[in-house]
């Protein structure tokens, strides 16, 4: 097997063999450089600019996004010549990311179609013409017995099956987005439900718990009431006792020492006193 050099390149593609419009600048050293033709933009509506049937001659690609394009150069290997292709490594250090660069098979003819994507931090400007790919053509030691196959057409059923962005971003955002605004719509509808509720259970706590705390206030004024009234109570007693007791002096016979009884009712007054001074109400 032989890998291909310029002059033998040149004399092919001059003659538009092995590969067809070729620029003669882009035949170098060992390699030829492949070019932008077509442009296709997956999601695009069949018939529209964009769509298989109306592909495009330019397009910004957006970071993320992705695009089928078609080389401006088709193959038309013979059965004892094959190719590889990859990406120009100016292409990709641009953040321009291909994903089915490969192998040529013998006998294939036809452009190729690469699926790009934008991988880089800034708009990627795809145009018909701009170099894209880079191959090497091989000559094989043998004739291989394959038959002609080409390029199967880039149809609308195959571009809609890619996404127009890497990982389906925008689609994913817009679904993480909805699903983010229908939470705090059903979280708004579930507060706007038990708003009413909610009033209502304060509304019913405030009415209880401040007609608890006024039932607290009458009981302990009326507990209070009842304290001073027994120890009124009490008082009155005691004078009472005082005045039999008194009385009774009186009417001693023979008479007390009457030292004894005024020491007992003394002390009798004295507590009477006491009693008086912690009750805030006058007998
Ligand atoms: N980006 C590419 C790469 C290759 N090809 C063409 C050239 C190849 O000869 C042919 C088949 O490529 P592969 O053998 O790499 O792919 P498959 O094995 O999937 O194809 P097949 O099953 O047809 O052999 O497709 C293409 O059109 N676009």
């Amino acid at each position: 097997m032989k890998l291909l050099i310029d002059a033998e390149l040149k004399t092919h593609t001059d003659k538009n063999e092995l590969v067809r419009d070729v620029l003669p600048e882009n035949v170098k050293g060992c390699t030829v450089d492949l070019t932008i033709g077509a442009i296709f933009m997956p999601g695009s509506e069949a018939g529209t600019l964009g769509s298989a049937t109306k592909p495009r001659t330019q397009l910004t690609l957006m970071q993320g996004a992705t695009a089928v394009v078609s080389t401006n150069e088709a193959f038309c290997l013979d059965g004892s010549h094959s190719a590889v292709v990859f990406p120009a490594s100016s292409v990709s250090l641009k953040g321009l990311l291909m994903t089915n660069p490969g192998h040529v098979d013998p006998n294939y003819h036809g452009s190729l179609h690469l699926t790009v994507i934008n991988m880089g931090s800034e708009p990627y400007p795809l145009k018909t013409g701009d170099r894209l790919l880079r191959t090497m053509v091989f000559k094989l030691d043998g004739s291989t017995a394959k038959k002609v196959s080409s390029a199967s057409p880039l149809t609308e059923e195959l571009l809609a099956r890619l996404s127009p962005d890497f990982l389906d971003v925008n689609k994913r955002v817009d679904a993480a987005a909805k699903k983010a605004i229908d939470a705090a719509d059903r979280r708004n509808l579930l507060r706007q439900a038990m708003m009413p509720v909610i009033v209502a259970i304060v509304t019913a706590v405030l009415t209880v718990g401040s007609g608890y705390l006024s039932l607290k206030d009458k009981f302990e004024e009326r507990i209070a009431r009842m304290e001073i009234a027994n120890k009124d109570l009490n008082a009155i007693v005691r004078f009472e006792q005082l005045d039999s007791k008194l009385r009774q002096i009186g009417e001693l016979t023979p008479p007390v020492p009457l030292a004894k009884h005024i020491e007992e009712l003394r002390a009798e007054i004295d507590a009477l006193r006491k009693a008086q001074n912690a009750s805030p109400k006058k007998l």
